[in-house]
C-alpha cells in the first residue's frame, strides 16, 4: 500500500507539491493526471525515495520514504521520465547491471532477465547501445529495469511516452496483467490511458490534488454525461423535433460534422424520448449514442484555473 499525508515539496519559495494526501491499495492502478508542471514527477520522486519531502509524509508498504528510503527502493520498481541512464551500455549490459544491483542471482536472475526481455520484446536490440535506440525502445528498456526484480509496487512516470499505438496497447496490457497483485501508480497526459488501465485517477494541478475518483465518476461530472448525440440527415428538422421534448435543456450542433447533442435537464433520462421522437417523426438518423461523459472536458474544467496561472 502507498499512503501520503499532506505531502509537500518546495523548491526555494515555490511549492511544487502542496499538501497532497491519498492512498493506493494492492490491485489498484492509480492514474496521476495533470498538465505540464503539475507536480506529478516530483510526487513520484518523493514516493520512490529520490527526493526528500519538505513536509508531510509518505509510506510505501509500511516503509517511511524518508526514514526507510533503502527499504522503499527495494520494494519499488521505478520508471523515471525520459531515457534510462548509462546510455553507452547495451540493454543486455544495463539489465545485467540492474540485476546485480538488485541482488538477483542464479536461475532466478536468468529467469527474470529472460522474462522481461521477452515481455518487452527487446531481443532485437539487446546488443545495441541504449543511446542509439529509438525513443520507444529506450522507454521499453526503462520499463524492463523497473519490473526486473518483480517489485510489489510500481511507480511509472509516463510509461507509454514515445511508444507507437501498438506498443502503447502492449504496455497497457502488461500493466493490466501486473495489476492483480501489485500497487501501481502511473502518470500520464493521455486521457484514454486512464480509462484503459486505471481503477482510480487523481487529478493534480499547481501541486494541488483537485480530484480523486474512478474514471467513471470523473466522466459523470462531465456536462455530456447522459446527453444523447446523433447525426441526422436533416439537421435543422431533427433539432426542431428534438427541442420539443419536455426533458431537454439544450441542443448543440457541432460546427464540424453537424452532429447534434441533446442535453437533458438534471436527472432526466432523455434517450427513450429521443428514440420515440425519431420514430414518430421518421427522422433519418445514424450513430445514436448515449454519452457517458467526456474525460477531456472534465480534465479541462478542473485544471483550467491552474492553467491560467501558468499562462499569466
Ligand atoms: N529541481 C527543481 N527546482 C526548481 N523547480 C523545479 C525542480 N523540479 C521541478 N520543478 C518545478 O516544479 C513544478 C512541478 O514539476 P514536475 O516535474 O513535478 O511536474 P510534472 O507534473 O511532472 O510535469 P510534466 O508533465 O511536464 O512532466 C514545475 O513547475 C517545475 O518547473
Amino acid at each position: 500500500m502507498i499512503e501520503t499525508l499532506e505531502l509537500t515539496k518546495c523548491y526555494g519559495g515555490f511549492t511544487a507539491v502542496d499538501h497532497v494526501s491519498f492512498r493506493v491499495e494492492p490491485g489498484e492502478v492509480l492514474g496521476f493526471l495533470g498538465p505540464n508542471g503539475a507536480g506529478k514527477s516530483t510526487t513520484m520522486k518523493m514516493l520512490t525515495g529520490f527526493l526528500t519531502p519538505s513536509s508531510g509524509s509518505a509510506s510505501v508498504c509500511g516503509f517511511d520514504v524518508q526514514k526507510q528510503a533503502l527499504q522503499v527502493k527495494q520494494v519499488v520498481g521505478y520508471l523515471p521520465e525520459g531515457a534510462p541512464s548509462y546510455g553507452e551500455m547495451t540493454p543486455r549490459q544495463f539489465l545485467e547491471f540492474i540485476a546485480a544491483i538488485r541482488g538477483l542471482s542464479g536461475a532466478y536472475r536468468k529467469r527474470r532477465l529472460n522474462d522481461v526481455i521477452g515481455r518487452l520484446e527487446l531481443e532485437a536490440v539487446l546488443d545495441q547501445s541504449i543511446d542509439t535506440l529509438s525513443k520507444g525502445f529506450k522507454r521499453r528498456v526503462g520499463l524492463a529495469q523497473a519490473i526486473l526484480h518483480d517489485p510489489e509496487v510500481l511507480i511509472l512516470d509516463e510509461p507509454t511516452d514515445g511508444l507507437d499505438p501498438n506498443q502503447k496497447h502492449q504496455v497497457r496490457g502488461l500493466i493490466n496483467a501486473m495489476a492483480r497483485n501489485k500497487v501501481i501508480v502511473i502518470s500520464t497526459h493521455i486521457l484514454e490511458e486512464v480509462s484503459a488501465v486505471c481503477k482510480r485517477s487523481i487529478i493534480i494541478a499547481g501541486g494541488k490534488l483537485l480530484a480523486d475518483a474512478t474514471p467513471a465518476e470523473l466522466a459523470a461530472r462531465s456536462r455530456y454525461h447522459m446527453a444523447v448525440s446523433l447525426t441526422a440527415e436533416d439537421t435543422a428538422s431533427a433539432r426542431q423535433a428534438l427541442s420539443e421534448i419536455s426533458g431537454v435543456a439544450s441542443i448543440e450542433v457541432d460546427p464540424q460534422d453537424s452532429r447534434l447533442t441533446v442535453f437533458p435537464l438534471p436527472n432526466v433520462e432523455i434517450l427513450p424520448a429521443v428514440s420515440a421522437v425519431i420514430d414518430r417523426k421518421n427522422l433519418k438518423v445514424s450513430e445514436l449514442q448515449l454519452e457517458s461523459g467526456r474525460l477531456d472536458e472534465v480534465f479541462r474544467s478542473i485544471t483550467a484555473p491552474y492553467q491560467k496561472e501558468v499562462l499569466l
